[in-house]
């Protein structure tokens, strides 16, 4: 397996401690970017190395080539040699010209390719994250989005590496070429260069840390600049005067930002410009020395020029070698988040045997199922067990916050229980393929997602399988009585419920997105959830919250003649649809308070006969029969 896609162990939270970006090795991870680069884009990869070795070889060369032909015209060699280190120093200089630019289109290809490559890779490691934990962990968050920005790290990872092999074979060859003409000023240059490295590497880290830290007022920054343009916010941003304050919050998160770089920026001035006037003055310094030893007939002339043009080629290839080596290792910096997210373990134990998931034949029973969201937060379900026998509808009820949601997470299995167990015909969730498991639920959630795509797009998601099977998306809406408004939009199912994205040939056209209202957005969830027709077991947890009364009564009647005989959870705070569900479960501070149907629990008299006669009380306070 390759080390990119190492599995630790499941549950090892590799995710947390602001530093680990830091920590993670440099030369693993510029080791893993070639590898990702090889994979994604060998014959450029290729390509890029040659270039970048031809170019290195360069320099050398040229300085080579001009002292020897100084000094052949100062000794009066022959025409033809003449004619040839002319013919190779016009090589160089053609090689000079344009391998740059050869260089520049090969990096650019790799990084596309490379981008590609590690953006499906890192997607690929965060649907490894199947339950919901690490969407709430506000540092594998943070490392996600710098890890995602662009995909462009590991790319630009290859070319600084490449730029660094580049300048060090590059300065070593004028090394050479400078030892030829005097050891002691070769020393001294190298060790003008030795500081500038370090500082480069430091600042080069500072900056990755900075990054990181700010990582969260980056993310917030973010945030409130998105609000601010959002179609969804936009009603509240101005009915509540918002834009100010966002504007300002938005501000002042990017001005802590900008602080923070210019402390590091400010650091990075003082350290450059004095390491660049010792570096001057290591150049002066030797060009003098250099011009008073020819005078003495120490050196000749060819030598003067080779030093003049080795000393100058070499500080300038010493300086791109510590900016590619700092330039690296930002990148490296960053690309070891791309690592980490695709080395985190998935947030759920994957099961070492799987058992089948056969079709339910007995039911789903939670067994004294407790639950917290962390370790930290107080307890939500303290003990819950029911049943929902296979057949039947069972309705959830209770207040705010009584955990029905959370329930409904632990049966689809986005978290695991944190004690107790929810069995499957006796065998526990954890025990079974989740795949297998979800393709055997259909669900519609209080808080559905509207997508910006098309109507048929919105419906069919429900059953990918089926996304293009027009027949089986109109039969999902017209159960969830939305046929008729899908189908009387400007494209029919075409229309795209977005006013964001168009949709067709012509984007300026009006047409071509529509807006639907809540309630019925509402009905287009449900059609989407109905589209996956005969699973196992349906879950609703309040799909009618947002319709009318007379729409409610509708859908809640098509539903019950939907629900009879299959398997299936509701939930509702509109007890007159709770009511004919073969059992009623009461959830009160984390436990079942009661249990029966409507008629015993009103019998009982207890919380769900006591909310049901509010209920009725306000439908019935004016006296008007239905
Ligand atoms: N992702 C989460 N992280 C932390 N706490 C959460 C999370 N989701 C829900 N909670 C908390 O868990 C408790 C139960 O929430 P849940 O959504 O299950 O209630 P509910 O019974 O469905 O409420 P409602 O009737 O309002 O929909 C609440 O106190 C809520 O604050």
């Amino acid at each position: 397996m390759s080390p990119d896609h190492a599995d630790p162990a499941p549950g090892t939270d590799t995710t947390s401690g602001a530093a680990r970006a830091g920590t993670e090795p440099v030369r693993a991870t510029v080791v893993a970017a070639f590898r990702l680069a090889g994979r994604a884009a060998p014959a450029q990869l290729t390509a890029a190395v040659v270039v970048a070795a031809v170019s290195a070889a360069a320099p050398a060369a040229t300085a080579w080539l001009t002292r020897e032909t100084v000094n052949g015209i100062v000794a009066g060699v022959g025409a033809g040699r003449l004619l040839a280190l002319v013919g190779g120093l016009a090589v160089a200089g053609v090689a000079v010209g344009v391998l740059p630019h050869a260089a520049t289109y090969a990096r650019a290809e790799l990084g596309r390719r490379s981008a590609v490559r590690a953006l499906d890779e890192l997607y690929r490691a965060v649907e490894r994250q199947v339950g919901l934990r690490r969407f709430e962990d506000p540092p594998f968050l943070d490392r996600l989005r710098m890890a995602g920005s662009g995909g462009r790290a590991p790319g630009d990872l290859c070319g600084a590496v490449l730029n660094a092999g580049t300048g060090l074979l590059s300065a070593a060859g004028l090394v050479a070429a400078l030892l030829l003409v005097s050891p002691l000023m070769t020393g001294i240059v190298l060790a003008a260069a030795v500081p500038v490295l370090g500082m480069e590497l430091l600042l080069a880290r500072q900056r990755a840390a900075v990054l990181w830290r700010m990582s969260p007022a980056a993310r917030r920054e973010f945030f409130f600049g998105q609000l601010l343009g959002h179609p969804v916010a936009a009603k509240e941003v101005r009915l509540f005067g918002l834009a100010g304050f966002l504007r300002e919050r938005m501000l002042s998160e990017h001005r802590a930002i900008d602080v923070a770089q210019r402390r590091v920026d400010r650091r990075a001035l003082a350290t450059q410009g004095g390491l660049a006037l010792l570096g001057a003055g290591v150049a002066g310094g030797g060009l003098i020395w250099a011009v008073f030893a020819a005078r003495d007939g120490r050196l000749g002339v060819g030598d003067v020029t080779m030093f003049v043009v080795t000393v100058a080629g070499l500080q300038a290839a010493l300086a791109g070698l510590v900016s590619s080596f700092a330039g690296a290792h930002a990148s490296a910096l960053l690309f070891a988040h791309h690592r980490t997210v695709l080395a985190t373990a998935p947030d759920l134990p994957v099961p070492a045997a799987p058992q089948p998931v056969p079709a339910l034949r007995r039911g789903i029973e939670l067994r004294d199922v407790w639950f917290r969201y962390a370790d930290d937060k107080p307890w939500v379900l303290r003990g819950v067990t029911f049943t929902i026998p296979h057949g039947l509808s069972v309705a959830l009820a209770g207040h705010n916050g009584a955990g029905k949601t959370t329930i409904v997470k632990l049966l689809c299995r986005l978290y695991d229980p944190t004690r107790g167990s929810i069995r499957w015909d006796g065998v526990d969730l954890r025990q079974v393929p989740l795949d297998d498991l979800r393709r055997r639920i259909a669900t519609v959630f209080q808080d559905y997602m509207e997508y910006d795509l098309t109507a048929a797009e919105n419906v069919g998601l429900g059953d990918l399988a089926a996304l293009s099977d027009r027949e089986r998306i109109t039969a999902a809406a017209r159960l969830a009585g939305i046929d008729g408004v899908l189908a009387g939009l400007p494209r029919g199912y075409d229309t795209m419920l977005s006013q964001i994205f168009a949709v067709g040939d012509d984007p300026d056209d009006p047409e071509t997105g529509a807006m639907l209202s809540g309630g019925q957005w509402q009905r287009v969830a449900l059609a989407r959830a109905l589209m996956r027709g005969e699973r196992d077991l349906l879950v609703l947890d309040e799909p009618t919250a947002g319709l009318d009364a007379e729409a409610e009564h509708e859908i809640h009647a098509r539903l019950r003649a939907h629900r009879a005989g299959r398997t299936s959870l509701l939930i509702s705070h509109r007890l007159g649809a709770v009511a004919d569900a073969d059992r009623i479960v009461v959830l009160r501070n984390g436990v079942v308070a009661e249990e029966g149907d409507h008629t015993e629990l009103i019998a009982a008299r207890g919380t769900y006969a006591r909310l049901f006669a509010l209920q009725a009380s306000g439908y019935t306070r004016t006296g008007v029969e239905p």
